[in-house]
């Protein structure tokens, strides 16, 4: 099995309005976040790629439009803008466009990184 990853960048606000309200993360507040998508496949094609890095290209714009420097909870409609369900939501995204697409990870800081892999 081949598999190749590409990572993500944008920085956005959110708030877990979930949890208690003495949880830091109740409160408004803002991370730069990373996406890594991970593609997977037995064969490679005849450039000898699982798929072009350069395929993604459409991830960056949809990032770059819909998520950076944008509040989260609105982006999604929900309050529960975790960094697991943020790694669901790209998984889908890629997955309705790249079905190579076996995995997706997502950190709010350096030390954290939550991934869907159905
Ligand atoms: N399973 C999850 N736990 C938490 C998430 C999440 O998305 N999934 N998110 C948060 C907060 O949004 C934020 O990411 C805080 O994370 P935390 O690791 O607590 O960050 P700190 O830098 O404050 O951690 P230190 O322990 O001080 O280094 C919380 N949990
Ligand atoms: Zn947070």
């Amino acid at each position: 099995m081949f598999r190749i990853t590409k990572e993500f960048h944008f920085s956005a606000s959110h708030q877990l309005t979930s949890l208690p309200p003495e949880h830091q993360c109740a409160r408004l507040h803002g991370h730069n976040y990373v996406v890594e998508v991970e593609l997977s496949a037995k064969t490679l094609n005849e450039h000898g790629f699982v798929r072009d890095y350069h395929e993604l290209a459409p991830l960056k714009s949809y990032i770059d439009e819909a998520f950076d420097h944008r509040h989260l909870n609105d982006v999604l409609g929900h309050d529960r803008v975790t960094a697991e369900c943020l790694a669901q939501h790209f998984y889908d995204w890629c997955k309705a466009r790249l079905p190579e697409t076996t995995a997706v990870r997502v950190s709010e800081t350096a030390k954290t990184w939550a991934e869907y892999r159905p």
